[in-house]
């Protein structure tokens, strides 16, 4: 199996001297899935910067797809959501956007067309793609810089707070391009704040806590019904698993399905 990512000892301070990001180590495989979660302030945006290459590292190494290549080497294989897509969205319109990478790495425009053309259709973008970027809401500007961001077909997609500000209803399309693109071999690394998107998007959890120390890396199901870790973080359990512990269940539910699948038998 290719090591898609391989970080080591990483660390990162801002120019005004604060040090986000501290002897950071993640290793993940083609094909994981994996949540950092953990509260706010706790490095999370800084990281997903410094793992797709946005911001150079201070220290330490990050090594993709066991290769010597840099990120800026390899923009056809790593894509970025940062935590502000506004400042990622500089083009004249959203299809100039969206087109942008794609153009970028040489793909024939007609390709490029129908690969935005598809994405544009999958997250609801198609009425938006002749206006300009900057008059887009937050939700919509979000669900542009995901798609420019998997234009150019990606196999590390990183993804920060991908469905912060995003409604229901294109959330779920968000999460179901995620789904499709994860079951194609795309590895993903999210990170959020949100312990209820987890089970959603990633199979492995990386908890950190508010220093930014890793204090848990393993499954979903492990990592989310230890209550007190989670207290350590300044988290809660998700939602449902709170709603069944207080009606008295000791393992609880997880997400939102399983929750519905146990209340059923329940009923039955
Ligand atoms: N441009 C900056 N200059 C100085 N300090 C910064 C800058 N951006 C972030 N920080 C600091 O770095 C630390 C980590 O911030 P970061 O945004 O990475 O955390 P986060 O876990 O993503 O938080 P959130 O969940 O609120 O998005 C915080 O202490 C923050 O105040």
């Amino acid at each position: 199996m290719t090591r898609v990512l391989d970080a080591r000892d990483v660390s990162y301070s801002y120019p005004d001297g604060t040090a986000a990001i501290e002897a950071f180590d993640l290793t993940v495989e083609a094909g994981e899935r994996v949540a950092v979660v953990g509260p706010n302030g706790a490095g999370k945006s800084t990281l997903i910067q410094l793992l797709g290459g946005l911001i150079e590292p201070d220290g330490g190494t990050i090594t993709y797809f066991e290769s010597g290549a840099p990120a800026d080497d390899l923009r056809d294989r790593i894509a970025v959501l940062p935590q502000h897509p506004d400042e990622y969205l500089f083009n004249s319109t959203v299809r100039d956007d969206l087109e942008y990478g794609p153009a970028q790495l040489s793909i024939p425009k007609e390709q490029a067309r129908e690969r935005v053309a598809s994405l544009a259709d999958r997250l609801e973008l198609t009425a938006l793609l002749d206006q300009p970027p900057f008059r887009l809401s937050g939700g919509e500007q979000r669900r542009a810089a995901l798609a420019s961001a998997v234009a150019v077909d990606p196999d590390l997609l990183l993804l920060d707070e991908p469905v912060a500000d995003v409604d229901a209803d294109h959330r779920e399309r968000v999460l179901s391009l995620l789904d499709r693109r994860h079951e194609q071999g795309e590895t993903q690394i999210v990170s959020t704040p949100n312990v209820d998107l987890v089970p959603q998007v990633a199979d492995r959890v990386v908890l950190v806590d508010s220093t930014g120390s890793v204090v848990a890396d393993g499954p979903v199901t492990e990592v989310l019904a230890d209550r007190s870790l989670l207290e350590t973080c300044g988290l809660e359990a998700p939602t449902v698993a709170r709603v069944f512990e207080m009606a008295g269940v000791s393992d609880p539910p997880l997400t939102v399905a399983e929750g519905a699948a146990r209340l059923s038998d329940l009923l039955e």
